[in-house]
């Protein structure tokens, strides 16, 4: 069986510390991490509002990252052979695919291969701060939170919602902890209920 499962959500909400304690637990398991797919810094728009454009759907190559996951459909246990993931000898025949980013909802040609779609959210002022503390490949500029990364989260999830895509919200102000303990057991349970 065959499981694509998504851990989305907001900057910061906990999207990558989340994905790789649940790789270590679940059998099987791959990573593709859309924050990997981000094009060139020239290739990078820049709006009205002066800032470089890295929060739109446009700024990655998503055709690049839905190879990557066709390749995976295709032959998990090659994937997994070839991205050093040791594959488990199990009766089950279980292959999961994790997909962990911030914008994995709103490319059509991606959105209906999940089993499940997880949503991390934090309150904007946590999000700022957490963002704050962070230093990214290309640093934020100053105002770039509140004149781009926010207002962009936002239309980008009220697309989502007006699209009637389907995700498990995620409160990512609970604990490391109890957040791998939920999504560990919730993905066991999807699990059971499809083999
Ligand atoms: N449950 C949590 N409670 C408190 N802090 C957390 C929690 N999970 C992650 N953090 C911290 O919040 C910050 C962001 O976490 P992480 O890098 O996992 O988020 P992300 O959603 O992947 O962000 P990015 O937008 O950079 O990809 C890090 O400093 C991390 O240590
Ligand atoms: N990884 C990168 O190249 C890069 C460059 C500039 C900004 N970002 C930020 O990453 C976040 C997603 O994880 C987005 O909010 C980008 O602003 C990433
Ligand atoms: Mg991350």
């Amino acid at each position: 069986m065959k499981c694509i499962v998504g851990i989305g959500g907001m900057t910061n909400g906990g999207k990558t510390t989340l994905t790789n304690s649940l790789l270590k637990v679940l059998p099987n398991c791959c990573v593709i991490h859309q924050d990997d797919f981000f094009k060139p810094q020239d290739q990078i728009a820049v709006g009205e509002d002066g800032f470089k454009q890295w929060d739109v759907l446009e700024s990655l190559d998503m055709e690049a990252m839905l190879s990557t996951v066709q390749a995976w459909m295709s032959n998990p246990r090659k994937f997994a052979r070839a991205h050093g993931v040791s594959v488990q000898p199990d009766a089950l025949d279980t292959h999961i695919l994790i997909l962990e980013g911030f914008l994995l909802y709103s490319y059509k040609p991606l959105v209906d291969l999940y089993s499940r779609r997880y949503f991390l959210t934090v309150p904007y002022e946590e999000c700022k701060w957490r963002r704050s503390t962070r230093s990214y490949e290309v640093p934020d500029p100053p105002g770039l939170f509140d004149g781009h990364v926010w207002p962009m989260y936002q239309k980008y999830k009220q697309e989502m919602e007006a699209n009637g895509v389907e995700v498990v919200y995620l409160d990512g102000m609970k604990s490391r902890e109890e957040l791998f303990h939920q999504v560990r057991e919730d993905i066991q349970n999807s699990l059971l209920n499809h083999s």
